[in-house]
């Protein structure tokens, strides 16, 4: 049984966060483990509060995974302080954590901030470094390289700049394009695109964290980074397709499609 730890924070109505890792590690037939960063009152129309973990909490929490029940790939997302994103580095160094996806969440599909602005430069130079693959959405990669996204071009550049900084594999998420939603996937100095048209549903809220967990999880079953994006981009698309609509505003995926 492949085993899969989520640092990521949790979210209430299901959509996002933990929750989605779960269900997509559960989906694919996969043992799932959590670290929660933050309790967050939200729902698909927007995020009303957030109580974060101490990083003492969160330290503790984290012993208690790796001491026991070592994880074949980690997916970290949601870890919004400067403070709790330097113990998480620390004790993924300590326990020589493997195959760790970094899901740079900073803000959610309804619009709130789930990053501090003073932990950026954290994340850059304390998180960054330790993950095999990042996955930043196209607000999120223009954040890390200063670059302003507008086409599929702008998005190679951007994968070029955050790469001077970051040696592994960089996937820019393209679901905020207008007429398509392609990936970028950039590792040493080649680039490769993953073509998607764009489904015709708007409910996406945590599309980003299912794809993330979904590529920790065909990571620990020993695909290439390559492979595990084309696997979790099929699994992620099986979910979109699935046309399930829930609560008011952006609704989320269904994860039950290919069980
Ligand atoms: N309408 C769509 N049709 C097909 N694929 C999509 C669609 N929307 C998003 N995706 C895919 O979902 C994944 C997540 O993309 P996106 O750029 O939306 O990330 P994100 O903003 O981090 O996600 P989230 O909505 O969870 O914040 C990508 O692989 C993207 O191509
Ligand atoms: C706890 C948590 N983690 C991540 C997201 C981002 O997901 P989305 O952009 O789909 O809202 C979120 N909304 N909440």
């Amino acid at each position: 049984m492949r085993k899969i730890l989520a640092i990521a924070g949790s979210d209430c109505s299901g959509g996002a966060g933990i929750q989605a890792d779960l269900k997509t590690i559960t989906s694919h037939k996969m043992y799932g483990m959590s670290v929660i960063t933050a309790l967050t009152a939200q729902n698909t129309t927007g995020v009303f509060g957030v109580m974060e973990s101490t990083p003492d909490f969160a330290a503790k929490q984290l012993d208690a995974v790796f001491s026991d029940i070592y994880p074949d790939a980690v997916k970290i997302g949601m870890v919004s302080s400067k403070t709790l994103i330097e113990v998480i580095a620390e004790k993924l160094a300590e326990y020589k954590a493997k195959n760790i996806v970094l899901d740079p969440v900073m803000i959610s599909t309804s619009g709130s901030k789930l990053l501090n602005d003073d932990a950026i430069e954290t994340l850059k130079y304390k998180l960054m470094p330790l993950a095999d693959i990042i996955t930043p959405n196209i607000p999120e990669a223009e954040c890390l390289s200063g670059i302003k996204i507008k086409n599929k071009q702008d998005m190679e550049e951007a994968a070029l700049k955050i790469s001077k900084n970051f040696p592994g594999h960089i996937l820019i998420k393209g679901g905020h394009l207008e007429d398509s939603s392609d990936d970028l996937l950039f590792h040493d100095g080649m680039f490769s695109w993953y073509n998607h048209e764009k489904i015709k549903n708007t409910n996406t809220h945590g599309t980003g964290c299912t794809l993330s967990s979904a590529i920790a999880c065909s990571l620990a079953d020993g695909f290439t980074v390559a492979e595990s994006i084309f696997n979790a981009k099929n699994y992620l698309t099986g979910a979109l397709n699935y046309n399930l609509n829930l609560g008011k505003g952006r609704g989320p995926l269904n994860h039950c499609w290919n069980i």
